[in-house]
């Protein structure tokens, strides 16, 4: 056995997130895609059927107020809120993510105010947020800039009304500041939103520690709720009555079967509601999320550099010189959970690569990318997973 291998059994020995593993359905291939979609929690097949059948099935119309079916999206979100460092209250789940981004972005140029009409978007960011962004500037009569993160506090002026960022970058994995970036634009008098698409469940966030105005995220990368399950809003507390969003629903109604014509908003969080949630993903999500009972987030955090720490020197160590070259930043305060390899022929490797049982993805145009999720990841899945990698370069 080499060295590297002999340290990987090593590591997972002492490692107390070890057992976790455990409470997902997973087999024998390396699965480095959870920052895509999570495995399956163990838990979940059987919550679902029980909501099917018997929720649905026998009490049928009498769930949503027997089995907690009206009150899921701030019930839920209030359990994703530590994982994001939210104080209950303030995250309601449901929509997608992109429909989360409309409303953060425009409930934020709203709170802004007259002369400000500048929204600034993260240049590099996953391709949605920009498209919502520049339909929600169309919208609101703004002009759209694309700035690099790190360019942030330059371009921020007394125009700028709000600023949409993504926490992790989803192609290299870098980290952005938000403690930084948000201290920055609110020295502007402006208004933050933050995609944390690739950081909750991966790292701290920290979004009440850091005063974060808007946040959104989805559920099914490192939260492991299933495909396509429903995303989550946070608005801080302190702006949630002023919170005016561009899609006012029923749901969101102050007396939603009051089924009144004039439209009054719910206090608090539920104002990010908009139509019927869409129980069945909502509650998968739910089951899914017991996994984090016991659970800290500095923990993982922890695993999840000393992963991506342990993935890099085996990288190092087994494939050629010059064949990869790391896209992610080498300095933990600027690595999510991802490691990103910029490679010849990457989209042909990652086929390669998932044939022999090591799954990640290839992002166009020319990236491997790699997303260790600690609750079920371990050190000889990542030795393994770099063995594999050199000898189909090789
Ligand atoms: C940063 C980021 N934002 C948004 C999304 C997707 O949004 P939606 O949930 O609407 O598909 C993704 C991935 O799909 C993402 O990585
Ligand atoms: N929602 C999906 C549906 C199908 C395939 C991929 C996704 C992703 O989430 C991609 C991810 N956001 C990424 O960072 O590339």
């Amino acid at each position: 056995m080499s060295e590297l291998a002999t340290r990987a059994e090593k590591l997972d020995a002492a490692d107390d997130l070890r057992g976790k593993r455990d409470a997902f359905v997973l087999d024998d291939v390396v699965y480095l895609d959870g920052n895509s979609l999570g495995a399956l929690p163990a838990v979940v097949p059987g919550r679902v059927e029980d909501v099917v059948r018997r929720q649905w099935g026998e009490l049928r119309i009498r769930s949503w107020e027997e089995s907690g079916w009206w009150t899921a999206p701030e019930r839920i979100g209030d359990r994703i809120a530590p994982l994001v460092g939210a104080a209950p209250g303030q995250i309601v789940v449901g929509d997608s993510t992109s429909v989360n981004v409309f409303k953060a972005l425009v409930g934020a140029v709203r709170m802004a105010g007259e002369g400000r009409d500048e929204i600034l978007v993260d240049a590099t960011t996953f391709p949605t947020d920009g498209y919502i962004a520049q339909s929600a500037a169309r919208m609101t009569g703004c002009t759209l800039r694309p700035v690099a993160p790190a360019q942030v506090p330059g371009a921020l002026g007394d125009r700028t009304a709000a600023v949409l960022l993504n926490h992790v970058d989803y192609r290299t994995g870098r980290l952005h500041d938000l403690p930084a970036l948000t201290a920055a634009v609110h020295g502007a008098g402006a208004y933050v939103v933050w995609d944390l698409c690739h950081s909750a469940g991966a790292l701290p966030v920290g979004l009440d520690e850091h005063g974060v105005d808007l946040a959104v995220g989805c559920t099914y990368k490192y939260l492991n709720g299933g495909p396509g399950s429903p995303a989550y809003l946070y608005v801080r507390r302190e702006l949630q009555d002023r919170f005016d969003s561009p899609l006012p629903g029923w749901n969101s109604h102050a007396e939603p079967f009051g089924m009144r014509s004039g439209y009054e908003p719910a206090p608090g969080a539920l104002r990010g509601r908009v139509g019927t949630p869409d129980i069945l993903s909502m509650l998968a999500l739910e089951a899914a999320l017991e996994v984090w009972d016991g659970v800290q987030v500095e923990a993982v955090r922890a695993k999840s550099l000393a992963l991506t720490d342990f993935f890099l020197e085996c990288v190092a160590a087994y494939v050629p010189e010059g064949r990869v070259e790391c896209l992610t930043p080498i300095a933990h305060a600027e690595r999510g959970s991802q490691i990103a390899l910029r490679c010849e022929g990457a989209g042909d490797v990652m086929k390669r690569l998932v044939e022999r049982g090591v799954v990640g993805d290839f992002r166009a145009p020319d990236v491997l990318r790699f997303g260790f999720t600690p609750l079920y990841v371990g050190f000889a899945d990542v030795e393994r997973a770099a063995r594999v990698l050199a000898r189909t370069l090789g």
